[in-house]
């Protein structure tokens, strides 16, 4: 055979077998008998959402209601087809009884090439496993109830700061003075330090933190790639994390070893912990303060039953998890505290009703005691109400690990993507009725199982869960005890969903054009604009396919100072209110 009739086989051959992938991929969901949303090859069924064009939430919620009546559809992301569970009853069975056929997320990463890729969100398997089963202990409640006493300092910093800031009857924004708190909290629950995030957005942990959600045009191009083809993503040795990131996270886990260990000091946080689980290979839990619900107790169970160490807790691997740690948490609590008082301005009754029961446990417990948080209902009901509307993982993704057959009989092999659409079953008028009104009431009656799950569920649910809650609450009955949520004066300030934020989040509420001058320069600004367009959150009519939903407006919150309450802070009793 000659040269050229050799060369021309070899891409006949290839070529033969690029159209057979095809085709086997085109075919996915009609050989499984599964209805699916028509692609567009090669940028799947949500082309919008891939090229930026539209909000992920948008698209995945237009698929939600084109996929009705179905308990599973299909869709394309990129070219690698999905299946949408849209049944309660399947998401709790892929979420918690038949976890053993779901165990992984399926999102690529690399940790070898990527040190920060190496955390628990993007683990599989027996290295998760392994893992989350030595990590666990790290936020029991007994383990809580210390890192309680850093919250409390971080808070009263917050409402010092908005006191001594807000000018009274200013609008601010609450998102920026938010995630100054949570990274505050965060730092110093994890790393022992004190960083004065909170009203300094310039902070190098805050700019840091915002890198990491901030996408640029190279981030974008790269997850591209790695959607549509994970292997040239790893031919061409990319990597998705900025270099700088990594740089700055290890460091600051280095330093914190380093100077614990040549000092001998000790202190009730993450980083303790971790060096803990660093020379003893565990974290010592006492016998009280073992929990009964969620899915610890199982995983003690795996903690002590593993005994082959899958992996090496060096400190590559500890400073991917303080990195999970620090990501997973300032942004999810901010947003949800930037919602939740934002929501409350909207509906000056629940607001009262808040701050009622609020004063009113104060004055029985005299402070803003662990014990007190645990009593306060209705505060929990209104945290609930927040989660659901505006969740900060709006879907969850899952791949099946092992064969799974569904209760209609039909099989998916091993290696399907799965999309749990968190948040269109969370606006479903068939488990929450009025889906698009605030309504913490709702919570006082149970709530159809799989239907609501902001944290997740089953052995995979969110290890930071208790940590959100109690420091949620705290934030918020501080605040409630002492400003008043008014929406915002002027028409304009609107909050704006970024299209170009990516991650697991999707719903960072920003200025878009303080972001773009972040990204680019001020000349570039205006190109880019046209270019990505603004999004205000997924809230089209398809989340109320009735349309007699009245839509939400937005606005930035204004907290404004009670001065009744002001006046007299150790007389706790319900006042009245000024405006
Ligand atoms: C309102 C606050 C929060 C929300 C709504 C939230 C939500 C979630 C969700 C939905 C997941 C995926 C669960 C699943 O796939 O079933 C998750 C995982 C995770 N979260 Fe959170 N989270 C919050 C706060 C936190 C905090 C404060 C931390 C850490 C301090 C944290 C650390 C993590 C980690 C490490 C994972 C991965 C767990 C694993 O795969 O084993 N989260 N979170």
């Amino acid at each position: 055979m000659t040269f050229i009739e050799l060369t021309v086989l070899g891409v006949s051959l290839i070529a033969a077998y690029i159209v057979y992938k095809l085709t086997k991929l085109a075919n996915f969901f009609d050989n499984l008998g599964i209805p699916y949303v028509k692609p567009i090859w090669p940028f799947g069924s949500d082309v919008k959402g891939l090229l930026m064009r539209e909000h992920t939430t948008s698209t995945v919620s237009k698929m939600y209601y084109e996929l009705e009546p179905h308990k599973i559809g299909g869709y394309y992301l990129a070219v690698r087809p999905t299946i949408m569970i849209r049944d309660p009853e399947l998401v709790h069975k892929v979420y918690a009884t038949d976890f053993g056929h779901f165990v992984d997320r399926g999102i690529p990463s690399n940790p070898k090439r990527d040190p920060l890729e190496g955390h628990l969100f993007l683990l599989n398997g027996a290295k998760w496993r392994f893992m989350r089963a030595k990590l666990s202990p790290i936020f029991t409640s007994g383990k809580l109830k210390f890192m309680y006493a850093e919250m409390k300092k971080c808070v009263d910093t917050f409402i010092a700061h908005l006191e001594k800031t807000v000018p009274f009857g200013k609008d601010i924004d609450m998102k920026e003075d938010s995630v100054g708190f949570t990274v505050e909290v965060i730092s110093s629950c994890a790393f022992g330090i004190e960083i004065n995030s909170i009203g300094n957005p310039n902070s190098e942990f805050v700019v840091y933190a915002n890198k990491v959600f901030n996408a640029t045009t190279t981030t974008i191009l790269k997850l591209i790639t790695r959607m549509i083809s994970p292997w040239l993503f790893d031919l061409l040795r990319l990597k998705q994390s900025p270099q700088e990131i990594e740089d700055f996270v290890m460091k600051v886990v280095k330093d914190s070893f380093h100077h614990r260990l040549t000092t001998g000091y000790s202190r009730n946080d993450i980083i303790q912990l971790l060096l803990q689980l660093k020379e003893k290979g565990s974290v010592e839990v006492e016998e009280h303060e073992k929990d009964e619900d969620d899915h610890q107790e199982t995983m003690y169970q795996m903690s002590h039953s593993i005994e082959k160490e899958v992996v090496e807790l060096d400190d590559g691997l500890l400073g991917a998890q303080v990195f999970v740690f620090l990501v997973a948490g300032f942004e999810t609590t901010s947003s949800t505290i930037y919602h939740m008082t934002y929501l409350l301005s909207q509906n000056q009754d629940c607001q009262d009703k808040a701050r009622e029961e609020v004063n009113r446990l104060l004055a029985k417990h005299g402070d803003f005691t662990y014990e007190m948080l645990r009593e306060l209902t209705y505060l929990s009901h209104c945290m609930d109400e927040t989660l659901r509307l505006f969740p900060p993982v709006p879907f969850m993704f899952r791949v099946c690990t092992k064969e799974y057959t569904f209760p209609d009989g039909t099989t998916i092999p091993k290696g399907t993507a799965i999309n749990i659409p968190v948040y269109c079953l969370h606006h479903d008028p068939k488990y929450f009725p009025e889906p698009e009104k605030f309504k913490p009431e709702r919570f006082e009656q149970p709530i159809t199982r799989g239907a609501y799950s902001p944290f997740g569920d089953g052995p995979r649910i969110c290890i930071g869960k208790r940590f959100a809650l109690v420091e949620i609450k705290l934030a918020m009955a501080r605040l409630l005890h002492t400003f008043r949520f008014l929406p915002g004066s002027t028409k304009k300030d609107k909050i704006i969903y970024h299209i170009r934020n990516t991650g697991w989040h999707h719903w960072r509420p920003c200025n878009y054009s303080h972001s773009l001058t972040r990204i680019a320069s001020k000349k570039w600004a205006s190109r880019l604009r046209r270019t990505f367009r603004t999004h205000r959150g997924p809230f089209d009519s398809f989340s109320d396919p009735t349309g007699s939903v009245p839509l939400c407006h937005f606005s930035t919150v204004r907290p404004v100072q009670e001065r009744s309450i002001r006046t007299g802070r150790n007389n706790f009793g319900p006042k009245p209110i000024f405006h």
